[in-house]
């Protein structure tokens, strides 16, 4: 059989789909940010309103030649604390040559190493180098946005390096239909690297997940700033409850190398734009909104918010690291009472605890944890709720391609799993 075999099952009805989806995600960023400038115009009084405001724009107005350096000079920054700081390298899954890749894991010392640069700037600097950030937002969402496609340019065009034929470039199953468009989108190679520089774990992990912690202490800052020093109890509670999943992410960081993003799927516009882009800006949405529009909330409902977060963030750590332990040992403590069936891959699936309530249970976790954020900005406006809308489209869509790998990798087995745990997200509903 051949290592590369052509992808013969499109995601997001094919290509033409793949130009949609790349144009609309490419306009929403900007669409929420002129969709929720200020305290009165989140969303704009009309339609009019809001083109009137998009036909005055400049090239200047969203774009910055210095950000965009600036933006350079950060991911350059990443990329050499990941050289600099030591870190244990782990091993990731096998792959389709039968090869395994080594990974440095290092993120949470980089995280904690720009957490302290970023304190140490805001005691010498004062609170103007946070203000140049939320300033600059847009800027810096464009800068974002053309380093993640000259990215994904580059990591395409690279990917039809000339190799020997004992070891050819391993393609993505999914990134290798004839359709050229396609295949950048979704991305072509598995595993792009320089050296042993992984860029798809790098763009994962890194610039977007600490930028998007940068952005939200930014926009605390610019709250504090406009209420003269003093900020809202919804502002530290989405901060808080933001933290404590970026915090996560680098706590688990090597978790990462088990998800469908870093072991089946391809590095291209997609992710290289859903990595640099959506994430920071999308999903610091809340604390931008909060920025501009300071929410008093109840104690009561800030209590109920903040136990609403934490118990969506228990359940998504607990059955992920649920099956992590089991993965690597069934027979830890923590696990050893838990019902599995034994399937002819040769994998164990659980049957019982976390995974026996429903087939992704985690997910129903990651997406409680952020209703949490939107409801810290209360009921004014619609606009900070497009994060939970997207996040619940984008989870019912990767449970479906979770669902298509599962089942062609376990066959019948699957079926008889699906007919022990018979829901997919939420227990006794869907
Ligand atoms: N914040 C965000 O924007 C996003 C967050 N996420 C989060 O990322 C995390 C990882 O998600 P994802 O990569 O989709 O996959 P999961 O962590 O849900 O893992 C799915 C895989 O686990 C294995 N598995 C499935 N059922 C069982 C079982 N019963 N027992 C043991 N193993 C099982 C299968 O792999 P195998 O082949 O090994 O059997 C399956 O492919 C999630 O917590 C999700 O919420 C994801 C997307 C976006
Ligand atoms: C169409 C479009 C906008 C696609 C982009 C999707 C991406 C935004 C997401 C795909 C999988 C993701 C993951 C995380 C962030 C969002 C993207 C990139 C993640 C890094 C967030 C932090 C978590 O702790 C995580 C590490 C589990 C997670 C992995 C998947």
């Amino acid at each position: 059989m051949t290592l590369n075999p052509r992808t013969t099952r499109y995601e997001f009805f094919g290509p033409p789909g793949a130009v949609v989806v790349t144009l609309v995600t490419t306009v929403v960023p900007y669409l929420l940010y002129f969709g929720c400038e200020s305290a009165d115009q989140c969303p704009p009084s009309s339609v009019e309103a809001l083109w009137t405001r998009l036909c005055s724009l400049t090239l200047a107005d969203v774009f910055n030649l210095q950000i965009s350096l600036l933006y350079l000079g950060w991911v350059g920054y990443l990329a050499l604390l990941y050289y600099l700081i030591p870190g244990n390298w782990h091993k990731g899954t096998v792959l389709r040559n039968g090869k395994q890749l080594e990974y440095k894991i290092n993120g949470f010392r980089s995280l904690l190493v720009t957490c302290a640069l970023a304190f140490i700037a805001y005691r010498v600097y004062g609170a103007d180098v946070f203000l140049y950030i939320s300033d600059h937002y847009l800027h810096w969402l464009t800068a974002a946005w053309l380093f993640a496609t000259v990215q994904a340019v580059f990591v395409y065009a690279r990917s039809f390096r000339r190799t020997s034929p004992e070891e050819p470039v391993l393609l993505s199953l999914g990134g290798n239909s004839t359709c050229a468009f396609y295949n950048f989108f979704i991305g072509r190679e598995l595993n792009p690297r320089l050296g042993n520089f992984d860029l798809k774990v790098f763009n994962e992990l890194r610039p977007g997940i600490i930028g998007w912690l940068l952005l939200n202490f930014s926009f605390l800052i610019k709250q504090a700033h406009v209420l003269n020093g003093y900020i809202t109890e919804s502002m530290a509670l989405v901060f808080f409850l933001q933290g404590v999943y970026i915090f996560d992410t680098f706590i688990y960081e090597a978790s990462v190398l088990t998800t469908m993003d870093v072991t089946t799927d391809g590095f291209g516009w997609m992710l290289s734009f859903g990595d640099l882009v959506w994430v920071p800006f999308i999903f610091s949405l809340q604390s931008r909104y909060l920025a501009l529009n300071p929410v008093l909330l109840s104690p009561t409902f800030s209590v109920l918010v903040a136990v609403l977060g934490i118990t969506g963030y228990l359940i998504f750590r607990l059955s992920n690291s649920q099956k992590n332990i089991f993965r690597t040992n069934p027979r830890d403590p923590r696990v050893k009472g838990l019902k599995y069936i034994e399937t002819e891959s040769g994998s164990k699936l659980l049957i019982t605890g976390w995974w026996g309530m429903a087939r992704h249970i985690n997910y129903l976790g990651d997406w409680l944890l952020g209703l949490s954020w939107c409801l810290t900005t209360g009921f004014n406006s619609p606009v900070p709720y497009f994060y939970v809308l997207y996040f619940a489209v984008l989870l019912i869509h990767r449970e479906r391609r979770d669902d298509h790998k599962c089942r062609t990798k376990y066959k019948k087995d699957w079926d008889r799993y699906c007919n022990i745990v018979k829901y997919r997200i939420i227990p006794g509903v869907y």
